[in-house]
């Protein structure tokens, strides 16, 4: 069996495609396995399926010995039971499918996330003790996904694994931050700042996320410290959030937000919002734009050490911040205001 021989599930999502391009470059055989097919390229086979589904799995596992796995539902839904059948019973699927396929290898997009339980974390390393009580039902599968596939690594059984944690991916195709901060911008709701506006963060350009995927890929050996380990994948360049989100809006041709509100304000309504929707939700289905998860995310400091990784796999991000910036608002001509 190759060892240059993949199968990325979730490939057709944001950082699946990048991920598969960037394979395909390096002279890998790719299989993409997702629930949907968003796109086709020369010489990737797609198979459009559901992780759950072990014999649909087993087909595009065939004949691969390193395994990709960054599927998810999106983190906005609420729906808890779709995220506990994906994230948990269905990544239990997924290394079983392994285990009979005869995989060698599985790398698993987790997130830094899986940590966060809404107040401050400055340089966080891995060795931090997971959410007692994460903040939201996608944090608290992931964290379970996590543990799941770090368990499963077995020297004896020639079956390694490892966890990739990166921390708010941003790039060309992301259909999210840039998205949901435009939308909130055009309906004229960007216009404060919650906090003090002080709070640093990572914001992680795709390639760097994809670079760090590969290279764990290629270090994963029995006698590798990567075995059964988890490592955060930053831009290593901590942000003001709020300059980070003003660049882009700027940068698309809308306004800075100005005016500052007090975060413990902002999260208490924020929670009331969500309550109240939590009640509606048998008569009416309210989304509210400022979830206690975003407001926390926007008024905290949360940005992480990649010391473990630069030792272990001598990781540098190649995209530094400002050019990532650049290069993503040039990326959604589509969202310039006025457009
Ligand atoms: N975007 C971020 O900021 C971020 C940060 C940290 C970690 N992550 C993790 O990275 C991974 C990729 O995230 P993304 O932003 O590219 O999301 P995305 O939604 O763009 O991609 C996820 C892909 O998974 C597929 N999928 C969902 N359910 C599936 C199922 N049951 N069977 C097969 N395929 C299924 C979707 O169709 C989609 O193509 C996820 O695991 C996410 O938790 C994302
Ligand atoms: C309405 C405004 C206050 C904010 C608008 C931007 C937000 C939509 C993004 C800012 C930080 C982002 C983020 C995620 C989703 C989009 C934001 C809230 C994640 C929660 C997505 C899931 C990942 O696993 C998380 C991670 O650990 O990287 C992301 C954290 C940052």
């Amino acid at each position: 069996m190759s060892s240059k021989r993949c199968t990325v599930i979730g490939g057709s999502g944001f950082l699946g495609r990048h991920l598969v391009e960037r394979l395909v470059d390096r002279g890998y055989t790719v299989n993409v396995f997702d629930i949907r097919q968003a796109y086709e390229l020369p010489g990737v086979t797609f198979h459009q399926g559901d992780l759950c589904d072990k014999q649909a799995l087993l087909v595009a596992l065939k004949d691969v010995s390193i395994v990709f796995h960054c599927a998810s539902p999106a983190p906005g839904s609420d729906d808890r039971a779709l995220f506990q059948r994906v994230n948990i019973d269905g990544t239990q699927t997924v290394i079983q499918a392994c285990h009979e396929a005869g995989v060698q290898k599985l790398i698993l997009t987790s997130s830094a996330s899986v940590v966060f339980e809404g107040t401050d974390i400055k340089n966080g390393r891995e060795d931090l003790p997971y959410a007692k009580k994460p903040i939201d039902y996608y944090t608290e599968t992931k964290i379970q996904q996590e543990k799941l596939v770090l368990e499963a690594c077995s020297k004896e059984k020639g079956f390694l694994t490892v966890a990739i944690r990166p921390h708010g991916i941003f790039g060309p195709r992301d259909p999210q931050l840039v998205p949901i901060l435009v939308d909130t911008a055009r309906r004229g709701k960007m216009k404060f700042i919650i906090g003090d506006g002080s709070n640093l963060v990572d914001f992680t350009y795709v390639e760097n996320v994809v670079h760090g995927h590969i290279l764990a890929a290629e270090h994963l050996k029995a006698d590798s410290p990567l075995c059964g380990q988890a490592y955060h994948i930053t831009n290593d360049e901590p942000v003001r959030f709020w300059d980070f989100m003003s660049q882009i809006l700027v940068g698309l041709g809308y306004s800075a937000p100005r005016y500052h509100l007090p975060y413990t304000l902002v999260y208490g309504i924020a929670l009331l919002l969500w309550l109240i929707a939590l009640v509606l939700r048998p008569l009416i289905r309210i989304k509210p734009t400022f979830t206690p998860m975003r407001v926390a995310l926007a008024g905290t400091h949360h940005y992480y050490s990649c010391t473990r990784a630069k030792k272990d796999m001598g990781y540098q991000p190649p995209v530094p911040l400002q050019e990532a910036i650049v290069r993503t608002v040039e990326s959604y001509p589509h969202l310039q205001k006025g457009a």
